[in-house]
């Protein structure tokens, strides 16, 4: 059981899922399906180059385009298809069917040997793929997502290598016209084992999928900024895929070499997958997708001036890296379905538009003093693709900034050291004081005692004759209380961090206005469990919003009104979330990131205005911390309270409850 009371199932145990063993055959055979749908680019595409090349760079270049075109085109035009006959036809039928199909449709590619039946072959190919989508691409529950995408996406890298070994047979074993002849009988031989596997299952022990939405429905649909984002890097991504196989060819590495840079960058790519949610953990994850978006774009700059394979290879993975790591990250921003669509669409953009404009720009020598650059076709289409990728990612940069005003740099630094960055807080300025009492307000984490010490403050001051109000936030007022039920219920969802801010700010203002003035004005003083610093901290720094801007609303809520002295009772989150009896609520219940970037800000908040803090460590024994409060508490009372009279009589206050 979590702690939010989920129970975690395993996948296997899922309703439709019949047993281990059923749920691991199908993964088998979503792998072998995965492996020759990502085989059959490079196949079809390196049989396409065999079939053009006397054609000239222009004319391959085309060719490769349209076999990639037609390949990715049913995925985002025909998608509604898969849904429909998800919806219709028998799952299991349907898959053997799809891979015997594709089985028969690639095999028959090198025994015709024409470029027409190649492309209508991609094609089809395409079009059948959509088949298996509702499985892997479909709104699966959580717990199947993940083996199921490992299956279907994971085989990309093992897709490229397995390419490139065969291509290094086949340029070693057969004459130019037939190097591409091996590669495709070993995809339709991994296609007729999916359909093998498919079969071998009595039954389909897999969720009921739903076909993905339209991407195109999609696009129109949810537009933000974590799309330009993605289409950046999967512009650069997809330029990448469509020019590679010529860009090997110019840099003397045949297929093989085209193999290379296809599991460079789908090996990167799976490790910045796996990177992207531990990497600069506590850096905001749309932060950390703008930044991705713009290192694709600057490494594909890289890519498109070196003119070394080797180099080539290892700055592909980089750039895989990171846009893995972007994946990941938009994944998080915006969710799984329109980052896909956006990531189709632009790659469909890219595979369409690239080969042909690295035609027209065509080969050109540059001679800069002694030097000449050999500036081709493909490089000229990979710097373009590059700038208009670089322009993408920074202004998604700007748009998905939910950090403004906090430097890059230093927030990039601290993640690094797996902190959050904190900011130096500006000093609240405090407005002319009108009130005759005394206000003291008790800040600090979950369980950090300032209950506890406010409740023992106010006794000591009473026993010394003053007017105490001890009172709290969220919900000292009759409103407040109806607040504060809202805001910490756990039935409360979706509530946003905005209104979250202006819920804590209206129940100050009711507080403020209807319990603390009044208080003060009649000379009190007045004890308050937590206040303003609780929404710089919890909603600023916790939810990561602007803290100026709570603190502007909060000074409007509060009429300006700061307290003489705050008590900050420090305290690792773990050890005051485990001073606690009753089920958490629904703030409590964050998670630990969350608890110590709210810790880290309420130290900022004390750092940035010393003289109106105590900071006390308050996983010391509670008599000590009481100790110290009154001996600060004394230094700001209207009338002190003699401490040398109190050491002479030996008259520590009895704590009793007023
Ligand atoms: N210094 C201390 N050492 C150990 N336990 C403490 C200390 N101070 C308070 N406690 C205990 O920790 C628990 C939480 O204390 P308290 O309610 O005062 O914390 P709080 O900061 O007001 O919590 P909350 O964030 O829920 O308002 C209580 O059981 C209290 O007795
Ligand atoms: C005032 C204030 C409070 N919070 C949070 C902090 C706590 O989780 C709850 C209050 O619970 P407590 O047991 O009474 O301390 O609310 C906040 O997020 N922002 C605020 O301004």
């Amino acid at each position: 059981m979590t702690r939010t009371g989920v129970t975690r199932q395993d996948p296997a145990e899922l309703p439709g899922a019949t047993s281990n063993q059923a749920f691991r055959r199908l993964r088998a055979a979503l792998s072998l399906s995965g492996l020759g749908h990502w085989l059959s680019v490079p196949a079809l595409t390196a049989f396409a180059g065999v079939l053009t090349r006397d054609q000239g760079t222009a004319g391959r270049l085309q060719a490769i385009g349209l076999v990639l075109v037609l390949m990715l085109a049913p995925a985002v035009l025909l998608a509604p298809l898969a849904g429909l006959a998800a919806s219709r036809l028998d799952r299991r039928i349907t898959m053997i069917v799809a891979d015997v199909l594709r089985f028969a449709l690639v095999a028959s590619v090198p025994i015709v040997h024409a470029l027409p039946w190649t492309m209508a072959a991609a094609f089809l190919v395409g079009c059948i793929s959509l088949l298996w989508t509702p499985l892997v691409g479909g709104a699966l529950p959580e717990e199947q997502q993940a083996p199921v995408l490992r299956a279907a996406y994971g085989t990309a890298p093992v897709a490229a290598l397995l390419f490139t070994v065969l291509a290094l047979i086949s340029d070693a074993l057969v004459g130019v016209a037939h190097r591409a002849d091996l590669a495709l009988y070993v995809t339709a031989v991994v296609f007729l084992g999916a359909a093998a596997a498919v079969a071998a299952l009595r039954e389909l022990p897999a969720p009921e999928a739903s076909a993905p939405p339209a991407p195109l429905k999609l696009l129109v649909r949810e537009r933000g900024a974590a799309g330009l984002a993605v289409a950046g890097t999967a512009l650069a991504a997809g330029g990448v895929v469509a020019l590679a196989k010529v860009h090997a060819r110019e840099l003397g590495g045949g297929d093989a070499g085209y193999g290379a840079i296809l599991a460079a960058l789908t090996l990167g790519a799976a490790f910045g997958l796996f990177l992207g949610p531990r990497v600069l953990a506590p850096l905001s994850r749309r932060r950390l997708l703008g930044l991705a978006s713009v290192a694709v774009a600057l490494v594909l700059l890289a890519d498109g001036l070196v003119q070394n394979l080797v180099v080539v290879v290892v700055a592909t993975a980089v750039l895989g890296v990171a846009a893995g790591i972007g994946w990941a990250a938009a994944h998080t921003v915006a969710g799984f379905g329109y980052p896909r669509a956006v990531a189709l669409v632009a790659a469909l953009v890219a595979v369409a538009g690239l080969p042909p404009l690295a035609g027209v720009l065509g080969d050109h020598r540059l001679h800069a003093g002694d030097g000449v650059y050999d500036l081709t076709g493909v490089h000229a289409a990979l710097l373009i693709t590059a700038a208009v990728a670089l322009l993408l990612g920074l202004v998604a940069c700007r748009r998905l900034d939910d950090r403004r005003g906090i430097p890059l740099l230093p927030d990039v630094q601290a993640a690094l050291r797996g902190e959050t960055y904190v900011p130096p807080a500006a000093p609240q300025a405090p407005a002319p004081k009108t009130e005759r009492g005394v206000f003291v307000a008790f800040e600090g984490g979950e369980g950090a005692g300032k209950t506890t010490q406010a409740r023992l403050a106010a006794i000591w001051l009473r026993d010394h004759g003053y007017d105490v109000v001890t009172t709290h936030e969220p919900g000292a007022t009759k409103n407040g209380m109806r607040l504060r039920a809202l805001l910490l219920d756990k039935e409360t969802t979706g509530l946003s961090s905005r209104a979250e801010t202006l819920l804590y700010a209206a129940d100050r203002a009711d507080h403020v206005a209807n319990v603390i003035r009044p208080a003060m004005e009649r000379g009190a003083i007045v004890v308050s469990d937590r206040y303003v610093d609780s929404s710089l901290a919890y909603q600023g720094y916790g939810r990561r919003q602007p803290v100026e801007e709570i603190a502007e609303l909060n000074t409007w809520a509060t009429g300006g009104l700061v307290p003489d002295l705050t008590v900050l009772l420090e305290v690792p989150p773990e050890t005051g979330l485990n001073r606690l009896s009753a089920p958490a609520d629904r703030i409590e219940s964050e998670p630990s990131d969350f608890h110590e970037r709210v810790r880290e800000g309420f130290r900022a908040l004390a750092e940035a205005d010393p003289d109106r803090y105590l900071v006390l460590d308050a996983s010391r024994p509670q008599h000590e911390i009481t100790r110290e409060i009154q001996d600060r508490i004394r230094a700001i009372l209207p009338d002190p309270v003699p401490a040398a009279a109190e050491d002479i009589t030996s008259t520590f206050p009895a704590i009793t409850d007023a």
